[in-house]
């Protein structure tokens, strides 16, 4: 369990400064930034949270305002503020009896509230497949963000195995109580916002899917995730950057 902590996705090796420092133009917003404002950075012109801070499901891009929005400057009104704030939720790491280490809600979290970030390096393609010969007999920790524009399939990766933060402990459920979302903290380059799919009670392990499995076959790890709907495989991918 040696890592550094980050709170928040920071570039690694195979992302470009260029690429990295990319950022949305900001909005104008001298009032709430919200649809019914017509704030600039709600892309589909639906809010992203709620008044309270829950996520609404977004059908395109969920960009939240940033430093180069005009409500920077009155930050209480912007409530297109959510996984930059950090986590604000009590949870904690602990060890599970078959997946290793987890992570637990310590008090109670209602559906739509912000878990956790799944902070870690953003890096590149060759560096996922690096990353994955130097550490094929451990733990796997490389999220691959696919987004669909049109035609064009565009992959982020995230790997917190060296740099990262308590998200890198969620394991897989085939029944989640937690979703992945992908969030735009101003940036082109997109991170992870870790948001709770229905309520969860204190003491229960927080989860989210993984996702569909590339390969089919017995020569993949159980899954231990006890889920009625359990699919018995962790999903696993053909290539380490499918
Ligand atoms: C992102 S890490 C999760 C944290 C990890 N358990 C740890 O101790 O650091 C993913 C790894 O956890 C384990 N894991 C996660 N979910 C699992 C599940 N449902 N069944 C079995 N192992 C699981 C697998 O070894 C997987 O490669």
């Amino acid at each position: 369990m040696n890592y550094e902590i980050v709170e928040t996705t920071v570039r690694g090796p195979g992302v470009s400064e260029d690429d990295w420092d990319d950022e949305f133009r900001g909005c104008d917003c001298e009032n709430e930034c919200s649809a019914a404002n017509e704030c600039t950075c709600l892309i589909s012109k639906l809010d992203n949270y709620s008044e309270n801070a829950l996520f609404l499901s977004t059908p395109q891009l969920l960009v939240e305002c940033s430093s180069n929005c005009a409500c920077s400057l009155l930050p209480t009104s912007c409530r297109n503020r959510v996984v930059q704030n950090g986590v604000k939720k009590n949870i904690e790491i602990f060890s599970t009896s078959e997946k290793g280490s987890g992570a637990r809600a310590c008090e109670p979290i209602r559906a739509g509230e912000f878990v956790c970030e799944y902070a870690g390096e953003c890096i590149g393609e060759d560096e996922v497949t690096r990353r994955c010969q130097e550490f094929k007999d451990q733990d796997n920790y490389t999220l691959t963000l696919k987004e669909h524009f049109g035609e064009r399939t565009v992959k982020t990766f995230l790997d917190p195995r060296i740099r990262g933060n308590i998200g890198r402990f969620l394991n897989h459920s085939c029944d989640p109580n937690c979703e992945v979302v992908v969030v735009r903290l101003g940036k082109m380059i997109p991170t992870a916002g870790i948001f709770a799919k229905r309520d969860i009670q204190i003491g229960e392990e927080l989860c989210y899917d993984y996702g569909m499995s590339g390969i089919e076959g017995d020569n993949r790890k159980l899954c231990h995730c006890k889920a009625a709907t359990c699919r018995k495989y962790l999903p696993m991918s053909a290539t380490p950057i499918e």
